[in-house]
């Protein structure tokens, strides 16, 4: 059975797997198969807005055959002119030119240049418009695709510092590479502009376009170079930028200003950033440095293929073969196309390394969780018959050496109340992470109702068990939807969050706030209130009430509580109970003994289990502790 669902060895074997960095594309195999990650991309902007794509790209398009046009009709002004120029016997005034008709086609021709070049503008305008929009919507939606791959993972990879470098990249990406599709649309409108002057010089001679290709190529393998060595850059050091940003945020924030304030911390924060800073730059000055060299030294060499076409062209008009118009309309072109050739391959190359960089975006959403439902689950029991059983459960946190818990055997019966105690790290929360699934054993395994806990709906099980962590999370929403959160689903039951509140004793808090249910606590937004340690642990209590679970697990959250509503909330904790499992974790002895049967553990093992009279009764461990919080009291 504990083979059918993966227990033991492999989980642990495919953690040191997850735990490994992955590791920098090198080879230019690698950097060009990254390229690969261009056809989902183009896929995710064209799911975001069929339109908007069509548009742009339709309009790019057009646009892409203007310089064209207004090269030749430019030509076209210069051999009329010529040709006027050299008249026998011209007219001297404007009146007399136009009595001779000569002027029409060349007014029809400027007219068409600046119809053009008024198109051009406008195009480029609507273009830019339509491409902002977009990019807007593409960037919200992977945003919005980043959140939702990110809750199907587990909370191990959440820990794993690697995995927070991987999912940091990825969410730089959702916004970052929104200038990867500007400059993908832009590459296409180029590679139409290139075809069409490239058209036009190869009719006059095929050489100007070979030499512009040799000119220009040493600069685009320098540009590519220069691209993969940023990435690899960002890439490694992805967990100092991780650093500098946690440094930044902690040296100055609302939850951390009090204690940077009375430790003094500020300027130990500010040196450890002002020296990871230092890095950076250190790092990132010596590329742009040798980026800047390189790249000046293959700029002139552009510069040198240019004017030496630019001479042959000359030469070919002194000779006769080319007029003037033709002479202006292959200089022009020929510097379009320089500079479109120059952008196109560096932009190629930048699209290369924006490729990679989508590498992290792609291979984070490849990622896969690894606690699942199965293919056919069985249905939660409603009402729990037998409870839960714990069969020779071991469990180690990833990268941990020291086992958490292990050889852990015990059972929890359908309807009963159960405290745990021991003291710190003695496994308590992790034998709750346990239940709830937040992570599967190594080893054994836990069966409710007689069946593997991996053999139920995950979903089902979770929203079957209500508990509260002693790290709750203090959300800065309203006091409603800070209860609400329990379930989510019932936000707009404004009955139900009163009834839950009354229940933790949330609601005399609530009471207090000037805003009452409305009140936005928490210090992070406008007008919010911060409320005390204790009365944020009333509200989280609340949220285990917002449910209708079966099981209901209470880890600690009461620490902050005053005696009284300690033991208040532990009465109410226990006639709610009724009918259902529950687990109280709390260090006060005056709460324990309130349960039905008490668990003691000790370096993740159930060392002794009993009521409290049985457990003082065998004079060990529970017993000692009691003493010793009884005598702090005498
Ligand atoms: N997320 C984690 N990653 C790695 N190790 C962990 C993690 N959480 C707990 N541990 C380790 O597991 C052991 C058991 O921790 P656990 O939180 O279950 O103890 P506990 O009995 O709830 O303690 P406390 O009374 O202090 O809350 C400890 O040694 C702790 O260092």
């Amino acid at each position: 059975m504990a083979d059918a669902y993966g227990a033991g060895a492999p989980g642990a074997a495919m953690r040191g797997v997850r735990g490994q960095p992955l590791p920098t594309p090198r080879t230019l195999r690698e950097r060009l198969g990254a390229l690969r990650n261009l056809g989902p991309f183009l896929a995710m902007v064209w799911r975001t807005s069929p339109a908007l794509t069509t548009a742009s790209l339709g309009l790019r398009l057009i646009r892409a055959v203007l310089p064209v046009a207004t090269l030749f009709i430019g030509k076209l002004i210069i051999d009329d002119i010529v040709a006027l120029v050299q008249m026998p016997d011209r007219p001297t005034t404007l009146g007399q030119w136009l009595e001779t008709g000569r002027l029409d086609r060349l007014g029809l021709l400027l007219a068409a240049e600046f119809a053009v070049a008024v198109a051009a503008n406008v195009l480029g305008r609507v273009v830019s418009l339509i491409d902002s929009l977009l990019a807007e919507r593409v960037t919200n939606a992977s945003s919005v695709r980043l959140m939702e791959h990110a809750a199907t993972l587990d909370l191990e990879d959440f820990e794993d510092a690697n995995f927070q470098d991987q999912l940091e990249r990825a969410r730089r990406q959702t916004s970052g590479r929104m200038s990867l599709m500007a400059l993908l649309f832009s590459q296409a409108q180029d590679l139409v502009t290139v075809a069409s002057l490239a058209g036009g010089l190869l009719l006059y001679s095929p050489w100007l376009v070979v030499l512009l290709l040799v000119a220009l190529l040493p600069a685009f393998l320098a540009e590519a170079h220069f691209n993969a060595q940023s990435y690899s850059l960002d890439y490694m050091r992805t967990p100092e930028r991780r650093e500098l940003d946690y440094v930044r945020q902690t040296a100055a924030s609302v939850e951390t200003a009090k204690e940077v304030k009375i430790f003094g911390l500020s300027g130990f924060l500010i040196d450890r950033y002002r020296q990871l800073a230092a890095e950076f730059y250190a790092a990132n000055r010596r590329l742009a440095v040798r980026r800047a060299g390189w790249g000046g030294l293959f700029a002139a060499l552009g510069s040198a293929g240019y004017y030496l076409a630019y001479a042959y062209i000359a030469w070919r008009t002194l000779t006769g073969s080319f007029s003037v118009g033709d002479l202006t309309f292959l200089s022009g072109s020929f510097l379009r196309l320089r500079a479109l050739f120059e952008g196109l391959l560096s932009s190629l190359s930048a699209t290369a390394s924006q490729a990679l960089y989508l590498n992290d975006l792609f291979s984070f959403y490849e990622m896969k969780p690894e606690i699942l439902s199965p293919p056919d689950p069985r249905p939660f029991p409603r009402p729990i018959r037998q409870g839960f059983a714990f069969e020779d459960v071991g469990f180690r946190y990833p990268g941990a050496e020291r086992w958490a818990v292990r050889h852990m055997s015990f059972t929890l019966d359908a309807g009963e109340v159960v405290a745990l105690v021991g003291e710190n790290g003695a496994g308590k929360t992790t034998l709750v992470k346990l239940i709830a699934r937040l992570y599967d054993p190594d080893e054994g395994r836990i069966l409710l109702d007689g069946h593997d806990l991996r053999a139920y709906d995950l979903d089902e099980l979770r929203a079957n068990i209500g508990v509260i962590f002693q790290d709750f999370v203090r959300y800065n929403l309203t006091a409603a939807d800070n209860i609400a959160v329990g379930r989510i689903a019932s936000r707009a039951d404004r009955a139900r969050i009163t009834r839950a509140a009354a229940r933790s004793q949330a609601d005399e808090v609530i009471g207090r706030l000037a805003g009452g249910y409305d009140q936005m606590v928490g210090k992070r937004f406008r007008n919010g209130v911060e409320l005390s340690g204790g009365e944020w642990q009333k509200i989280a209590i609340s949220r285990a009430y917002m449910r209708d679970a079966a099981v209901l697990i209470l880890d600690e959250p009461t620490a902050a509580l005053d005696a009284r509503s300690e033991f208040e909330v532990f009465r109410r904790f226990k006639e709610l109970s009724q009918g259902r499992t529950a687990i109280l974790i709390s260090h006060r002895f005056s709460s324990v003994r309130m349960a039905d049967r008490i668990l003691v553990l000790a370096n993740g093992q159930v060392e002794a289990a009993g009521t409290h009279d049985e457990l003082i009764a065998q004079s060990g461990r529970y017993a000692e502790l009691f003493e010793l919080q009884a005598a702090g009291y005498r």
